[in-house]
C-alpha cells in the first residue's frame, strides 16, 4: 500500500505504527529538543522566509544534527530553486522537503533523481479535484492535503476531511491544516484510504515557531495511550 517511502525509511526507524506525527514551524533550540522528547517521527523546518517561522536566522545546525535518527528532519519550502534546495538540504542534513507551493512534476522528478525525498503539498478547498494531485504521483514520496487560505500554508484553518474518502492513488499521506488538541477523538478513529500522518503546527503554538509543549504532549497522550513519551 505505501510501496516507496516505507521501503526507503524501514518502519523501525518511525517511532508508531499508527498515525505518524509531523510537527512543524519549529525555530528555537530548547522547544525543538523538549519536542523531540515526545517521541515526533518528522519535525519541519520552514525555510520560506515569508513565513512567521522561518528557520533559518535561528536554527543551530550543531544542534539539528544531535536530533535522534528516529526523527526525519523535513525542509518545507515554498517556490524555491532546485539548486537553493539541494543546498538547505546538505547544509542542514534534511532527510525530506517538503514542498508547500505551485512546485511542478517536473522539479520533483528533478530533485528525486538528486535522491531527495518529496512530501508534495496541495491546498484543499471545496472544489479539490484529485486530477491535480495524479502526475505527481510517480515523482513523490508523500502528499500533504492542507486547508487552502490566504497564505500558502500556516492558516489554522481545517477542511472537510471526507473529501479525502475518494482519494484514489497509492502514495501515503499528510493531513494537515488547522489540527487541534480538540481533534484528538475524531483523529483517534479516522480512517481515509492512504492516510499516513499528521502535521501539526499553529494550532500548537505560544507564538509563531514556539510549539506549547505541554499541549502538543495531551494530543501524543491521547494518540498514543502507553507510549513513553519522554525516552528521547
Ligand atoms: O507554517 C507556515 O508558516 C507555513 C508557511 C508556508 C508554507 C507552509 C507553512 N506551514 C505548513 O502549513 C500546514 C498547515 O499548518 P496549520 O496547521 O494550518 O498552521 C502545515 O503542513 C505546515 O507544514
Amino acid at each position: 500500500m505505501f510501496p516507496t517511502p516505507l521501503a526507503t525509511y524501514p518502519l523501525s526507524s518511525v517511532n508508531s505504527p499508527g498515525l505518524r506525527i509531523k510537527v512543524c514551524g519549529m525555530r528555537s533550540d530548547n522547544n525543538i529538543w523538549e519536542v523531540a522528547k515526545l517521541g515526533v517521527d518528522f519535525m519541519g523546518f520552514i525555510f520560506y522566509a515569508k513565513s512567521p517561522r522561518y528557520v533559518v536566522p535561528t536554527l543551530d545546525v550543531k544542534m539539528l544534527a544531535k536530533l535522534p535518527p528516529s526523527i526525519l528532519k523535513v525542509g518545507v519550502f515554498v517556490n524555491e530553486t532546485t539548486p537553493v534546495i539541494q543546498q538547505r538540504v546538505q547544509e542542514y542534513g534534511l532527510d525530506l522537503v517538503q514542498l508547500h507551493g505551485h512546485e511542478s512534476p517536473a522539479q520533483c522528478a528533478e530533485l528525486r533523481a538528486a535522491g531527495i525525498l518529496i512530501i508534495k503539498a496541495f491546498s484543499v478547498g471545496a472544489d479539490f479535484d484529485f486530477a491535480q494531485v495524479t502526475p505527481y504521483a510517480d515523482c513523490c514520496n508523500y502528499f500533504l492535503f492542507d486547508t487552502k487560505g490566504p497564505a500558502l500554508g500556516g492558516n489554522g484553518t481545517t477542511f472537510d476531511w471526507q473529501l479525502l474518502a475518494e482519494y484514489p492513488l497509492s502514495v501515503p499521506y499528510f493531513l494537515a491544516g488547522g489540527l487541534d488538541l480538540a481533534h484528538a477523538q475524531e483523529l483517534q478513529t479516522l480512517r481515509l484510504p492512504g492516510l499516513f500522518g499528521i502535521d501539526l503546527n499553529s494550532r500548537f503554538e505560544l507564538a509563531p515557531g514556539e510549539k506549547d509543549v505541554g499541549k502538543l504532549r495531551q494530543l501524543f497522550q491521547k494518540l498514543r495511550p502507553g507510549s513513553n513519551i519522554s525516552s528521547v
